[in-house]
């Protein structure tokens, strides 16, 4: 039970955290979610219904958990017995661990991969691109991947539905928004910042 609250609740936390900032340094992103929940009209009562008509806030969900994965280089692991992977070997006890980081941020895998796309994710139909699980891996892979992972998308989206749709988020005047993370345990958590709230209803 630990392992669900402790794995659970900083990860969401601070993917909802990223969203809110990034969102902030572009404005033109958030005049497109706004556009997208506002659209929903009635159907916003029944958010369940609305996950496959919010392509767009989709695709920033899938492009923030891209650039600030919020388990960067995933759990430690210790080979059980001696193996070889891609070339090398690895003797058995050995700590292992996947760099989500590095595969998220290779230009071999992403076009400008520095760069905050949403539409990247996306075809020129506004529908959503099938996601490569090779390149795109905040969940990790596996046998022992990410078991909250459902709960965590399905979290995610409806916090930014309810959020978005009430709220309008900016950095103050002047202010130098810090995008680097730092590194709590196995977060990649974002730093303290001042965000500007404003109502929109
Ligand atoms: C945005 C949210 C989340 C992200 C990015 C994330 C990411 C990850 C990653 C990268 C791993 C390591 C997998 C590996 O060792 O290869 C992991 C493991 C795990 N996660 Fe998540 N997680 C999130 C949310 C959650 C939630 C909501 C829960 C539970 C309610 C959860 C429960 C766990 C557990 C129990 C493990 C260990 C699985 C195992 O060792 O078999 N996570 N997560």
């Amino acid at each position: 039970m630990m392992d669900i609250f402790l794995a659970g609740t900083q990860t969401t936390s601070d993917t909802l955290k990223w969203i809110i900032m990034y969102v902030a340094d572009n404005p033109e992103v958030q005049a497109k979610i706004h556009k997208e929940l506002d659209g929903l009209g009635n159907d916003f009562d029944e958010l369940r219904h609305c996950k496959n008509k919010m392509n767009y806030c989709e695709a920033v969900q899938r492009e923030v958990l891209r650039m600030r994965p919020a388990a960067p280089v995933g759990i430690r692991h210790r080979t059980l017995r001696d193996t070889k992977l891609g070339g090398y070997d690895i003797p058995k006890g050995t700590i292992i661990y996947a760099n989500i980081w590095a595969i998220h941020h290779d230009p071999k895998n992403w076009e400008s991969p520095e760069v905050f796309k949403p539409e990247r994710f996306l075809n020129k139909d506004g529908s959503l691109k099938e996601l490569d699980k090779k390149t795109w891996l905040p969940f990790s892979s596996g046998k022992r991947k990410c078991v909250g992972e459902a709960l965590a998308r399905a979290n995610i989206t409806m916090t930014m539905a309810l959020f978005f749709r009430r709220f309008k988020v900016s950095f103050p005047p002047g202010a130098q928004p810090d995008f680097e993370p730092m590194m709590l345990e196995i977060n990649g958590s974002p730093k303290p910042q001042k965000i500007v709230v404003q109502n929109r209803i």
